[in-house]
């Protein structure tokens, strides 16, 4: 199956000018500063945009010919997509929001407790859903849109709420599952996006800047290392003043970082 992607247009004043043609094969990654575009463009092939114009065609499928008037309905597409802050329904226990979407489909290819056991919320599942904390709550939202059988699962930052063991079994599992559907892939994470994603889109404010493997695409991708020289250090106040030798990552105020005293303990480490 194959994505071909040509939109173009403005969401207020940003302005879209998106070419993409791929395979859909495994896990595709999307990668890009903050404001770029990422979920615009996820959001505009599950049919949630209609005001980009031009064509999205999957397969042999036309879901979007903004010049013959077709916009297929997201619910008609067979696409899943997984937010950040992805919704269940209150009203209902974790395991008949997932049943509501085992309903949805004739040919499932997850069964409930097969899912709930890969990502972890079995014993989760006749719990009310509003008693879930974020990072279970996400847990099940990528259950519930596997559990449909999309024929492409598009994920948009899915990790994010959870903690370094959860996020590192969901990666394993999501690396299975892109053996048997495409998944398009938005992480902030270089080191997500690279141990699960091939190729990577990267893009650039409203278009793609580059398509390509971990290698074609490094000298895009954020640097995550470098070395600095402590400036000051004042242990009272709990300060410490570091130059930046190489690089300067964007660090926002308030940011909580690591400091490594032994340069040795970051090999192999992101
Ligand atoms: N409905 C809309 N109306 C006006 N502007 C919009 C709309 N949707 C998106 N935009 C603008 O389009 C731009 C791209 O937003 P988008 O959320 O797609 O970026 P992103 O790369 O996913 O960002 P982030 O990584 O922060 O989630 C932003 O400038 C945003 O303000």
């Amino acid at each position: 199956m194959s994505l071909h992607i040509d939109l173009h247009g403005r969401l207020g004043d940003f302005v879209f000018n998106f070419e993409l043609s791929l395979p859909l094969q495994g896990a595709i990654g999307i990668f890009g500063p903050s404001g770029v575009g990422k979920t615009s463009i996820l959001r505009a092939i599950c049919g949630l945009e209609r005001e980009l114009d031009g064509t999205v065609v999957l397969g042999d499928d036309v879901l979007q010919d903004s010049n013959h008037r077709l916009f297929v309905k997201a619910e008609k597409r067979g696409i899943g997509m997984v937010f950040q802050d992805s919704r269940l329904f209150p009203h209902l226990t974790v395991r008949k929001n997932l049943q509501l979407a085992l309903n949805q489909t004739n040919n499932p290819i997850f069964g409930i407790d097969e899912l709930a056991r890969e990502c972890d919320f079995e014993v989760l599942l006749d719990q009310p859903a509003p008693s879930l904390s974020a990072g279970q709550r996400q847990r099940v939202a990528i259950a519930r849109a596997l559990i449909a059988a999309p024929r492409l699962l598009l994920m948009d930052e899915p990790l994010a709420a959870l903690d370094v063991d959860s996020r590192q079994r969901i990666l394993d599992f999501l690396h299975r599952v892109s053996q048997r559907l495409p998944i398009i892939f938005i992480s902030h994470s270089v080191a997500e996006t690279l141990s699960l994603c091939d190729p990577i889109v990267v893009m650039a404010p409203g278009r793609v800047e580059a398509v390509g493997n971990a290698q074609q695409v490094d000298h895009l991708l954020p640097r995550r290392r470098g070395t600095g020289t402590v400036v000051n250090f004042d242990a009272e106040r709990g300060e410490v003043t570091l130059r930046l030798d190489e690089f300067a990552p964007d660090f926002t105020l308030e940011q909580v970082v690591g400091l490594v005293s032994e340069p040795n303990w970051l090999r192999g480490r992101e």
